[in-house]
């Protein structure tokens, strides 16, 4: 399809200043409402209107960048298509009953013409109409209605529409006589013919569009060819638009560059010009970000992206597929980029790295959690109790608190537990497993807190001290237990005697009185005893020392 957008035209005058064409000029009695066949002059008979042939209809011509495109343009988007009237067959005037709303038909202001088409609103620009109907025919019957129609670069048939029984108001649509005046462009789109308006057209005015060179010398209009604005493919060779486009970018580009202190302007310049033409159906994907176009529309929500890809990832949402499963778990979602993202579970690499703690994580979703601790941020809030927390996995689980709610359960006991963690644990009771082992002592445990808790025993530090006598321990549980001491609370009582006490330990080294068990052995003379500062004091007898009163 080729559109012709007309140029300043040169109208042929007389020696007087008036336009020649004195059978136009009878015809110009034409009345309004007398929308009989306008019967052409007899010198117009010998032409058809005609656009330059092209080989393939398939590609949408866009006006404004007089440029043709598979599909819509993709600077400029869809055509907004005015759809003629739909009329019953048989209509001997349906021509003038598929006539839509906000146009009318009445006498042409050009001189002679006849009858023409006039808007009886403001139109805007990329407003599509057509196709031309008529009567398809091989020959041309010079009928003054009639458009070429081209198949494969070559003159096929002839599409008429003399009869107002068989074509659409179209036929009304006279020729514009200079470039000023016109504002619809036609071309042939899929074996029709188009028009489309290229500009806005205000109310009252009339819609006129170029009939081609040969009938526009028929009517008297001579154009200047150095003028003629034509076409270029963009198949197949570089264009223009993609021109304009790198400009715009580099234009831009180049604002932002005074941010961008350390970047090289022919460097920045050349990463610019990659990125958009690279690859062109990524551009012209691309570009429709820039026309703010959103093609496609969800059915369901409110959803509307300008990627069908993206409507295709979306609609998964509604249809619940997960086409993509993992090999290693089994885990399934619904798009290839979150598979991505979830394989890095399964590999040891830990790219991500935290600048202040060195914490390293497998996902950048895990980093960005995690750096919540380091800014304080407590995003999450309980509604219940004043918890709060950074992670919102954590106050869900905190939430089975308050529900109650205990989904993880020992298939060996029965144990129930709100955190997967804990019944991991609780399962080492089943299995004796004990994994964390001290290198110093031995000592084994379950979980990896208490031998946190345990290495405080090795090391030389006490930070843990008595406000009321100085008293310094390793651990929080040791200076818990020590506080028992300045209180009145006597915990323990024997069960034998009546004796009570504030430790456990105390009443341990009591119940030996009663089952005469003596833990404290003299390894040099064999007494025992039961308590520790007994045998203590005992061994001063063979070590000579003496208590300082
Ligand atoms: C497709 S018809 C257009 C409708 C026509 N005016 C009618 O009343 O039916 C084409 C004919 O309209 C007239 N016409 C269209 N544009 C014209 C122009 N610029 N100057 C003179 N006549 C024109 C010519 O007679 C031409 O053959």
């Amino acid at each position: 399809m080729v559109p012709l957008v007309l140029k300043p035209a040169k109208r042929k005058l007389d020696k007087a200043g008036d336009q020649v064409s004195a059978k136009r000029k009878k015809k110009a009695k034409t009345l309004e409402k007398d929308k009989t066949e306008y019967l052409l002059p007899e010198s117009n008979l010998a032409s058809c209107m005609n656009l330059e042939p092209s080989d393939n209809d398939h590609f949408l011509y866009c006006g404004e960048c007089n440029k043709e495109f598979e599909g819509d343009c993709p600077v400029h988007g869809p055509y907004n298509f005015i759809k003629g009237k739909e009329v019953p067959e048989g209509d001997p005037c349906r021509a003038d009953h598929t006539l839509p709303d906000d146009l009318e038909i009445k006498t042409s202001k050009i001189f002679g013409a006849g009858l023409g088409v006039f808007s009886k609103v403001r139109l805007e620009s990329r407003i599509m109409f057509g196709p031309y109907r008529g009567d398809t025919i091989s020959d041309n019957h010079k009928s003054g209605y009639c458009w070429q129609i081209y198949k494969e670069g070559k003159a096929s048939h002839y599409v008429d529409a003399q009869n107002k029984a068989t074509s659409n108001w179209m036929r009304y649509i006279n020729c514009a006589m200079t470039e000023a005046d016109q504002n619809l462009v036609a071309f042939q789109y899929k074996g029709g013919i188009y028009y489309c308006t290229f500009k806005p057209v205000s109310p009252e005015e009339e819609l006129l569009v170029y009939y081609g060179d040969e009938y526009a010398r028929k009517l008297g209009i001579n154009r200047d060819k150095n003028l003629l604005f034509r076409p270029k493919y963009v198949n197949g060779e570089e264009s223009d638009i993609l021109q304009t486009v790198m400009e715009k970018h580099l234009k831009n580009a180049k604002l932002q560059k005074k941010n961008i202190e350390n970047k090289d302007e022919k460097e920045y310049n050349g990463e610019m010009w990659n990125n958009i033409s690279n690859n062109r159906s990524h551009l012209k994907t691309h570009m429709r970000i820039h026309a703010g176009e959103k093609l496609y529309k969800c059915g369901v929500c409110s959803y509307e992206c300008n990627q069908s890809g993206s409507l295709k990832t979306h609609m998964r949402i509604h249809t619940g597929e997960k086409p993509f499963k993992c090999e290693v778990c089994g885990y399934t979602c619904k798009q290839s980029s979150h598979m991505k993202t979830h394989m890095k579970i399964h590999s040891e690499e830990r790219s991500f790295k935290c600048e202040v703690c060195g914490y390293a994580c497998k996902l950048s979703s895990s980093l960005k959690t995690h750096m919540r601790i380091h800014a304080g941020e407590k995003l999450y809030k309980c509604g219940v109790c004043s918890y709060e927390c950074n992670q919102s996995g954590s106050l869900k689980t905190h939430m089975r608190i308050h529900t109650g709610d205990k989904p993880y359960k020992c298939e060996v006991c029965g144990y129930e537990s709100n955190r997967s963690f804990t019944l991991k644990t609780h399962m080492m009771i089943h299995t004796g497993e004990k994994p964390y082992k001290c290198e110093v002592c031995g000592y084994t445990c379950k979980q990896s807190s208490h031998m946190k808790t345990h290495m405080k025993i090795h090391s030389e530090e006490r930070p843990f001290k008595c406000e009321v006598c100085g008293y310094t321990c390793k651990q929080s549980s040791s200076l818990k237990t020590h506080m028992r001491i300045h209180s009145e609370e006597r915990l323990y009582e024997c069960g034998v005697c009546c004796y009570t006490c504030k430790l456990s330990s105390n009443m341990k080294t009591h119940m030996m009185i009663h089952t005469g068990e003596k833990l404290y052995k003299c390894e040099v003379c064999g007494y025992e005893f039961n308590k520790s500062t007994n045998l203590k004091r005992h061994m001063r007898i063979h070590t000579g020392d003496r208590v300082q009163e």
